[in-house]
């Protein structure tokens, strides 16, 4: 949950800041389904900042403990499921924050792709980077018509870390995922049913999450404690080695993101973000 300053006029005429706590995501679990729907509110393009991360941490935990029979991700803002980790987060950086960035994301990372529960990604917009990981970390994806997903780290000079890669070799064939993370390859819609990199298409958000609900349904009469294990059969042998190298991994990702040249790199990447905005 992170907290906001909120300017009001007092009584009195003064002007008074309040701390009021805002969640940026939210949790609705559908009656009849069981099923829990996740969906991420970090207007305007769900920039994976720390609050965003913990929120999410803490959804999925919630998920994990209310007995929902599935989890479906996605986004409440109308063109973008998640845009990956927050730039802002990486400029000119305070450093325990960088390290609780990525060390949540590392978490969010996990938690999603272990937890036992069928999960399935309804994304309703473009979804590159830190957005195609949370996409691919679910057994399940449904997309809208013409956006993006993909990872597309080496287009911005740096290494995807193998946690960050193996979901998607769960689900592309490895002489794909290979020219793709190579190229830093960003898969239209289309090309991504093609590839397999997602499962569906559906025209709206609410048809996307239909279609997640339905995949969620093939498993209403297989034993949960069956298909959960099995799950984690497939599972495992990633989030052992995950496991293994975590603490080498933050420290690798603030080296990286703490050296003058990529600096200067985000600084530019930023500045072309904030210039394509302004010309829309
Ligand atoms: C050289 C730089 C790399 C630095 C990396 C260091 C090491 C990190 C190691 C690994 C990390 C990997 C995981 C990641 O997730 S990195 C993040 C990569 N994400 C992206 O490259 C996506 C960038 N965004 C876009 O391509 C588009 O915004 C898109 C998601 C396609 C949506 O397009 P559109 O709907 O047209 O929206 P706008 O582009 O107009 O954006 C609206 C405002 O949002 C700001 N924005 C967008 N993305 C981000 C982001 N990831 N972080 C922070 N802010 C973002 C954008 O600047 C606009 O802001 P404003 O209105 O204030 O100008």
């Amino acid at each position: 949950m992170s907290s906001r300053l909120l300017s009001f006029v007092g009584r009195t005429g003064r002007r008074r800041l309040m701390s009021t706590a805002i969640k940026l995501t939210t949790v609705e679990v559908n009656d009849k389904t069981g099923i829990a729907t996740l969906t991420m509110c970090r207007p305007p393009v769900n920039g994976q900042n720390l609050e965003l991360l913990l929120d999410i941490k803490s959804s999925i935990n919630e998920i994990k403990n209310n007995n929902s029979r599935g989890l479906i991700i996605t986004s409440a803002s109308p063109k973008v499921f998640s845009a990956g980790l927050d730039i802002l987060e990486m400029y000119k950086p305070d450093q325990q924050r960088l390290r609780a960035v990525w060390t949540e994301l590392q978490n969010v990372w996990c938690d999603l792709y272990g937890i036992s529960v069928p999960t399935a990604a309804a994304i309703n917009g473009h979804a590159p980077a830190g957005g195609c990981l949370l996409a691919t970390a679910c057994e399940y994806r449904v997309m809208v018509p013409n956006c993006i997903i993909g990872l597309n780290e080496t287009q911005l000079g740096i290494i995807a870390p193998k946690w960050l890669v193996s979901g998607y070799l769960n689900i592309l064939p490895k002489r794909v995922a290979e020219r793709a993370l190579t190229q830093g390859r960003l898969f239209t819609t289309d090309e991504a049913l093609q590839e397999g990199l997602i499962d569906e298409i559906a025209n709206s958000k609410e048809e996307a999450v239909d279609k997640c609900v339905a995949f969620i349904g093939t498993f209403a009469k297989v034993n949960p404690v069956a298909r959960a294990l099995t799950k984690q059969q497939f599972r495992a042998d990633n989030l052992r080695q995950f496991h293994k190298e975590r603490e080498q991994d933050v420290d690798d990702f603030l080296s990286l993101v703490n050296r003058p040249e990529v600096q200067k790199g985000i600084g530019i990447y930023l500045e072309g973000l904030k210039k394509k905005a302004n010309k829309q």
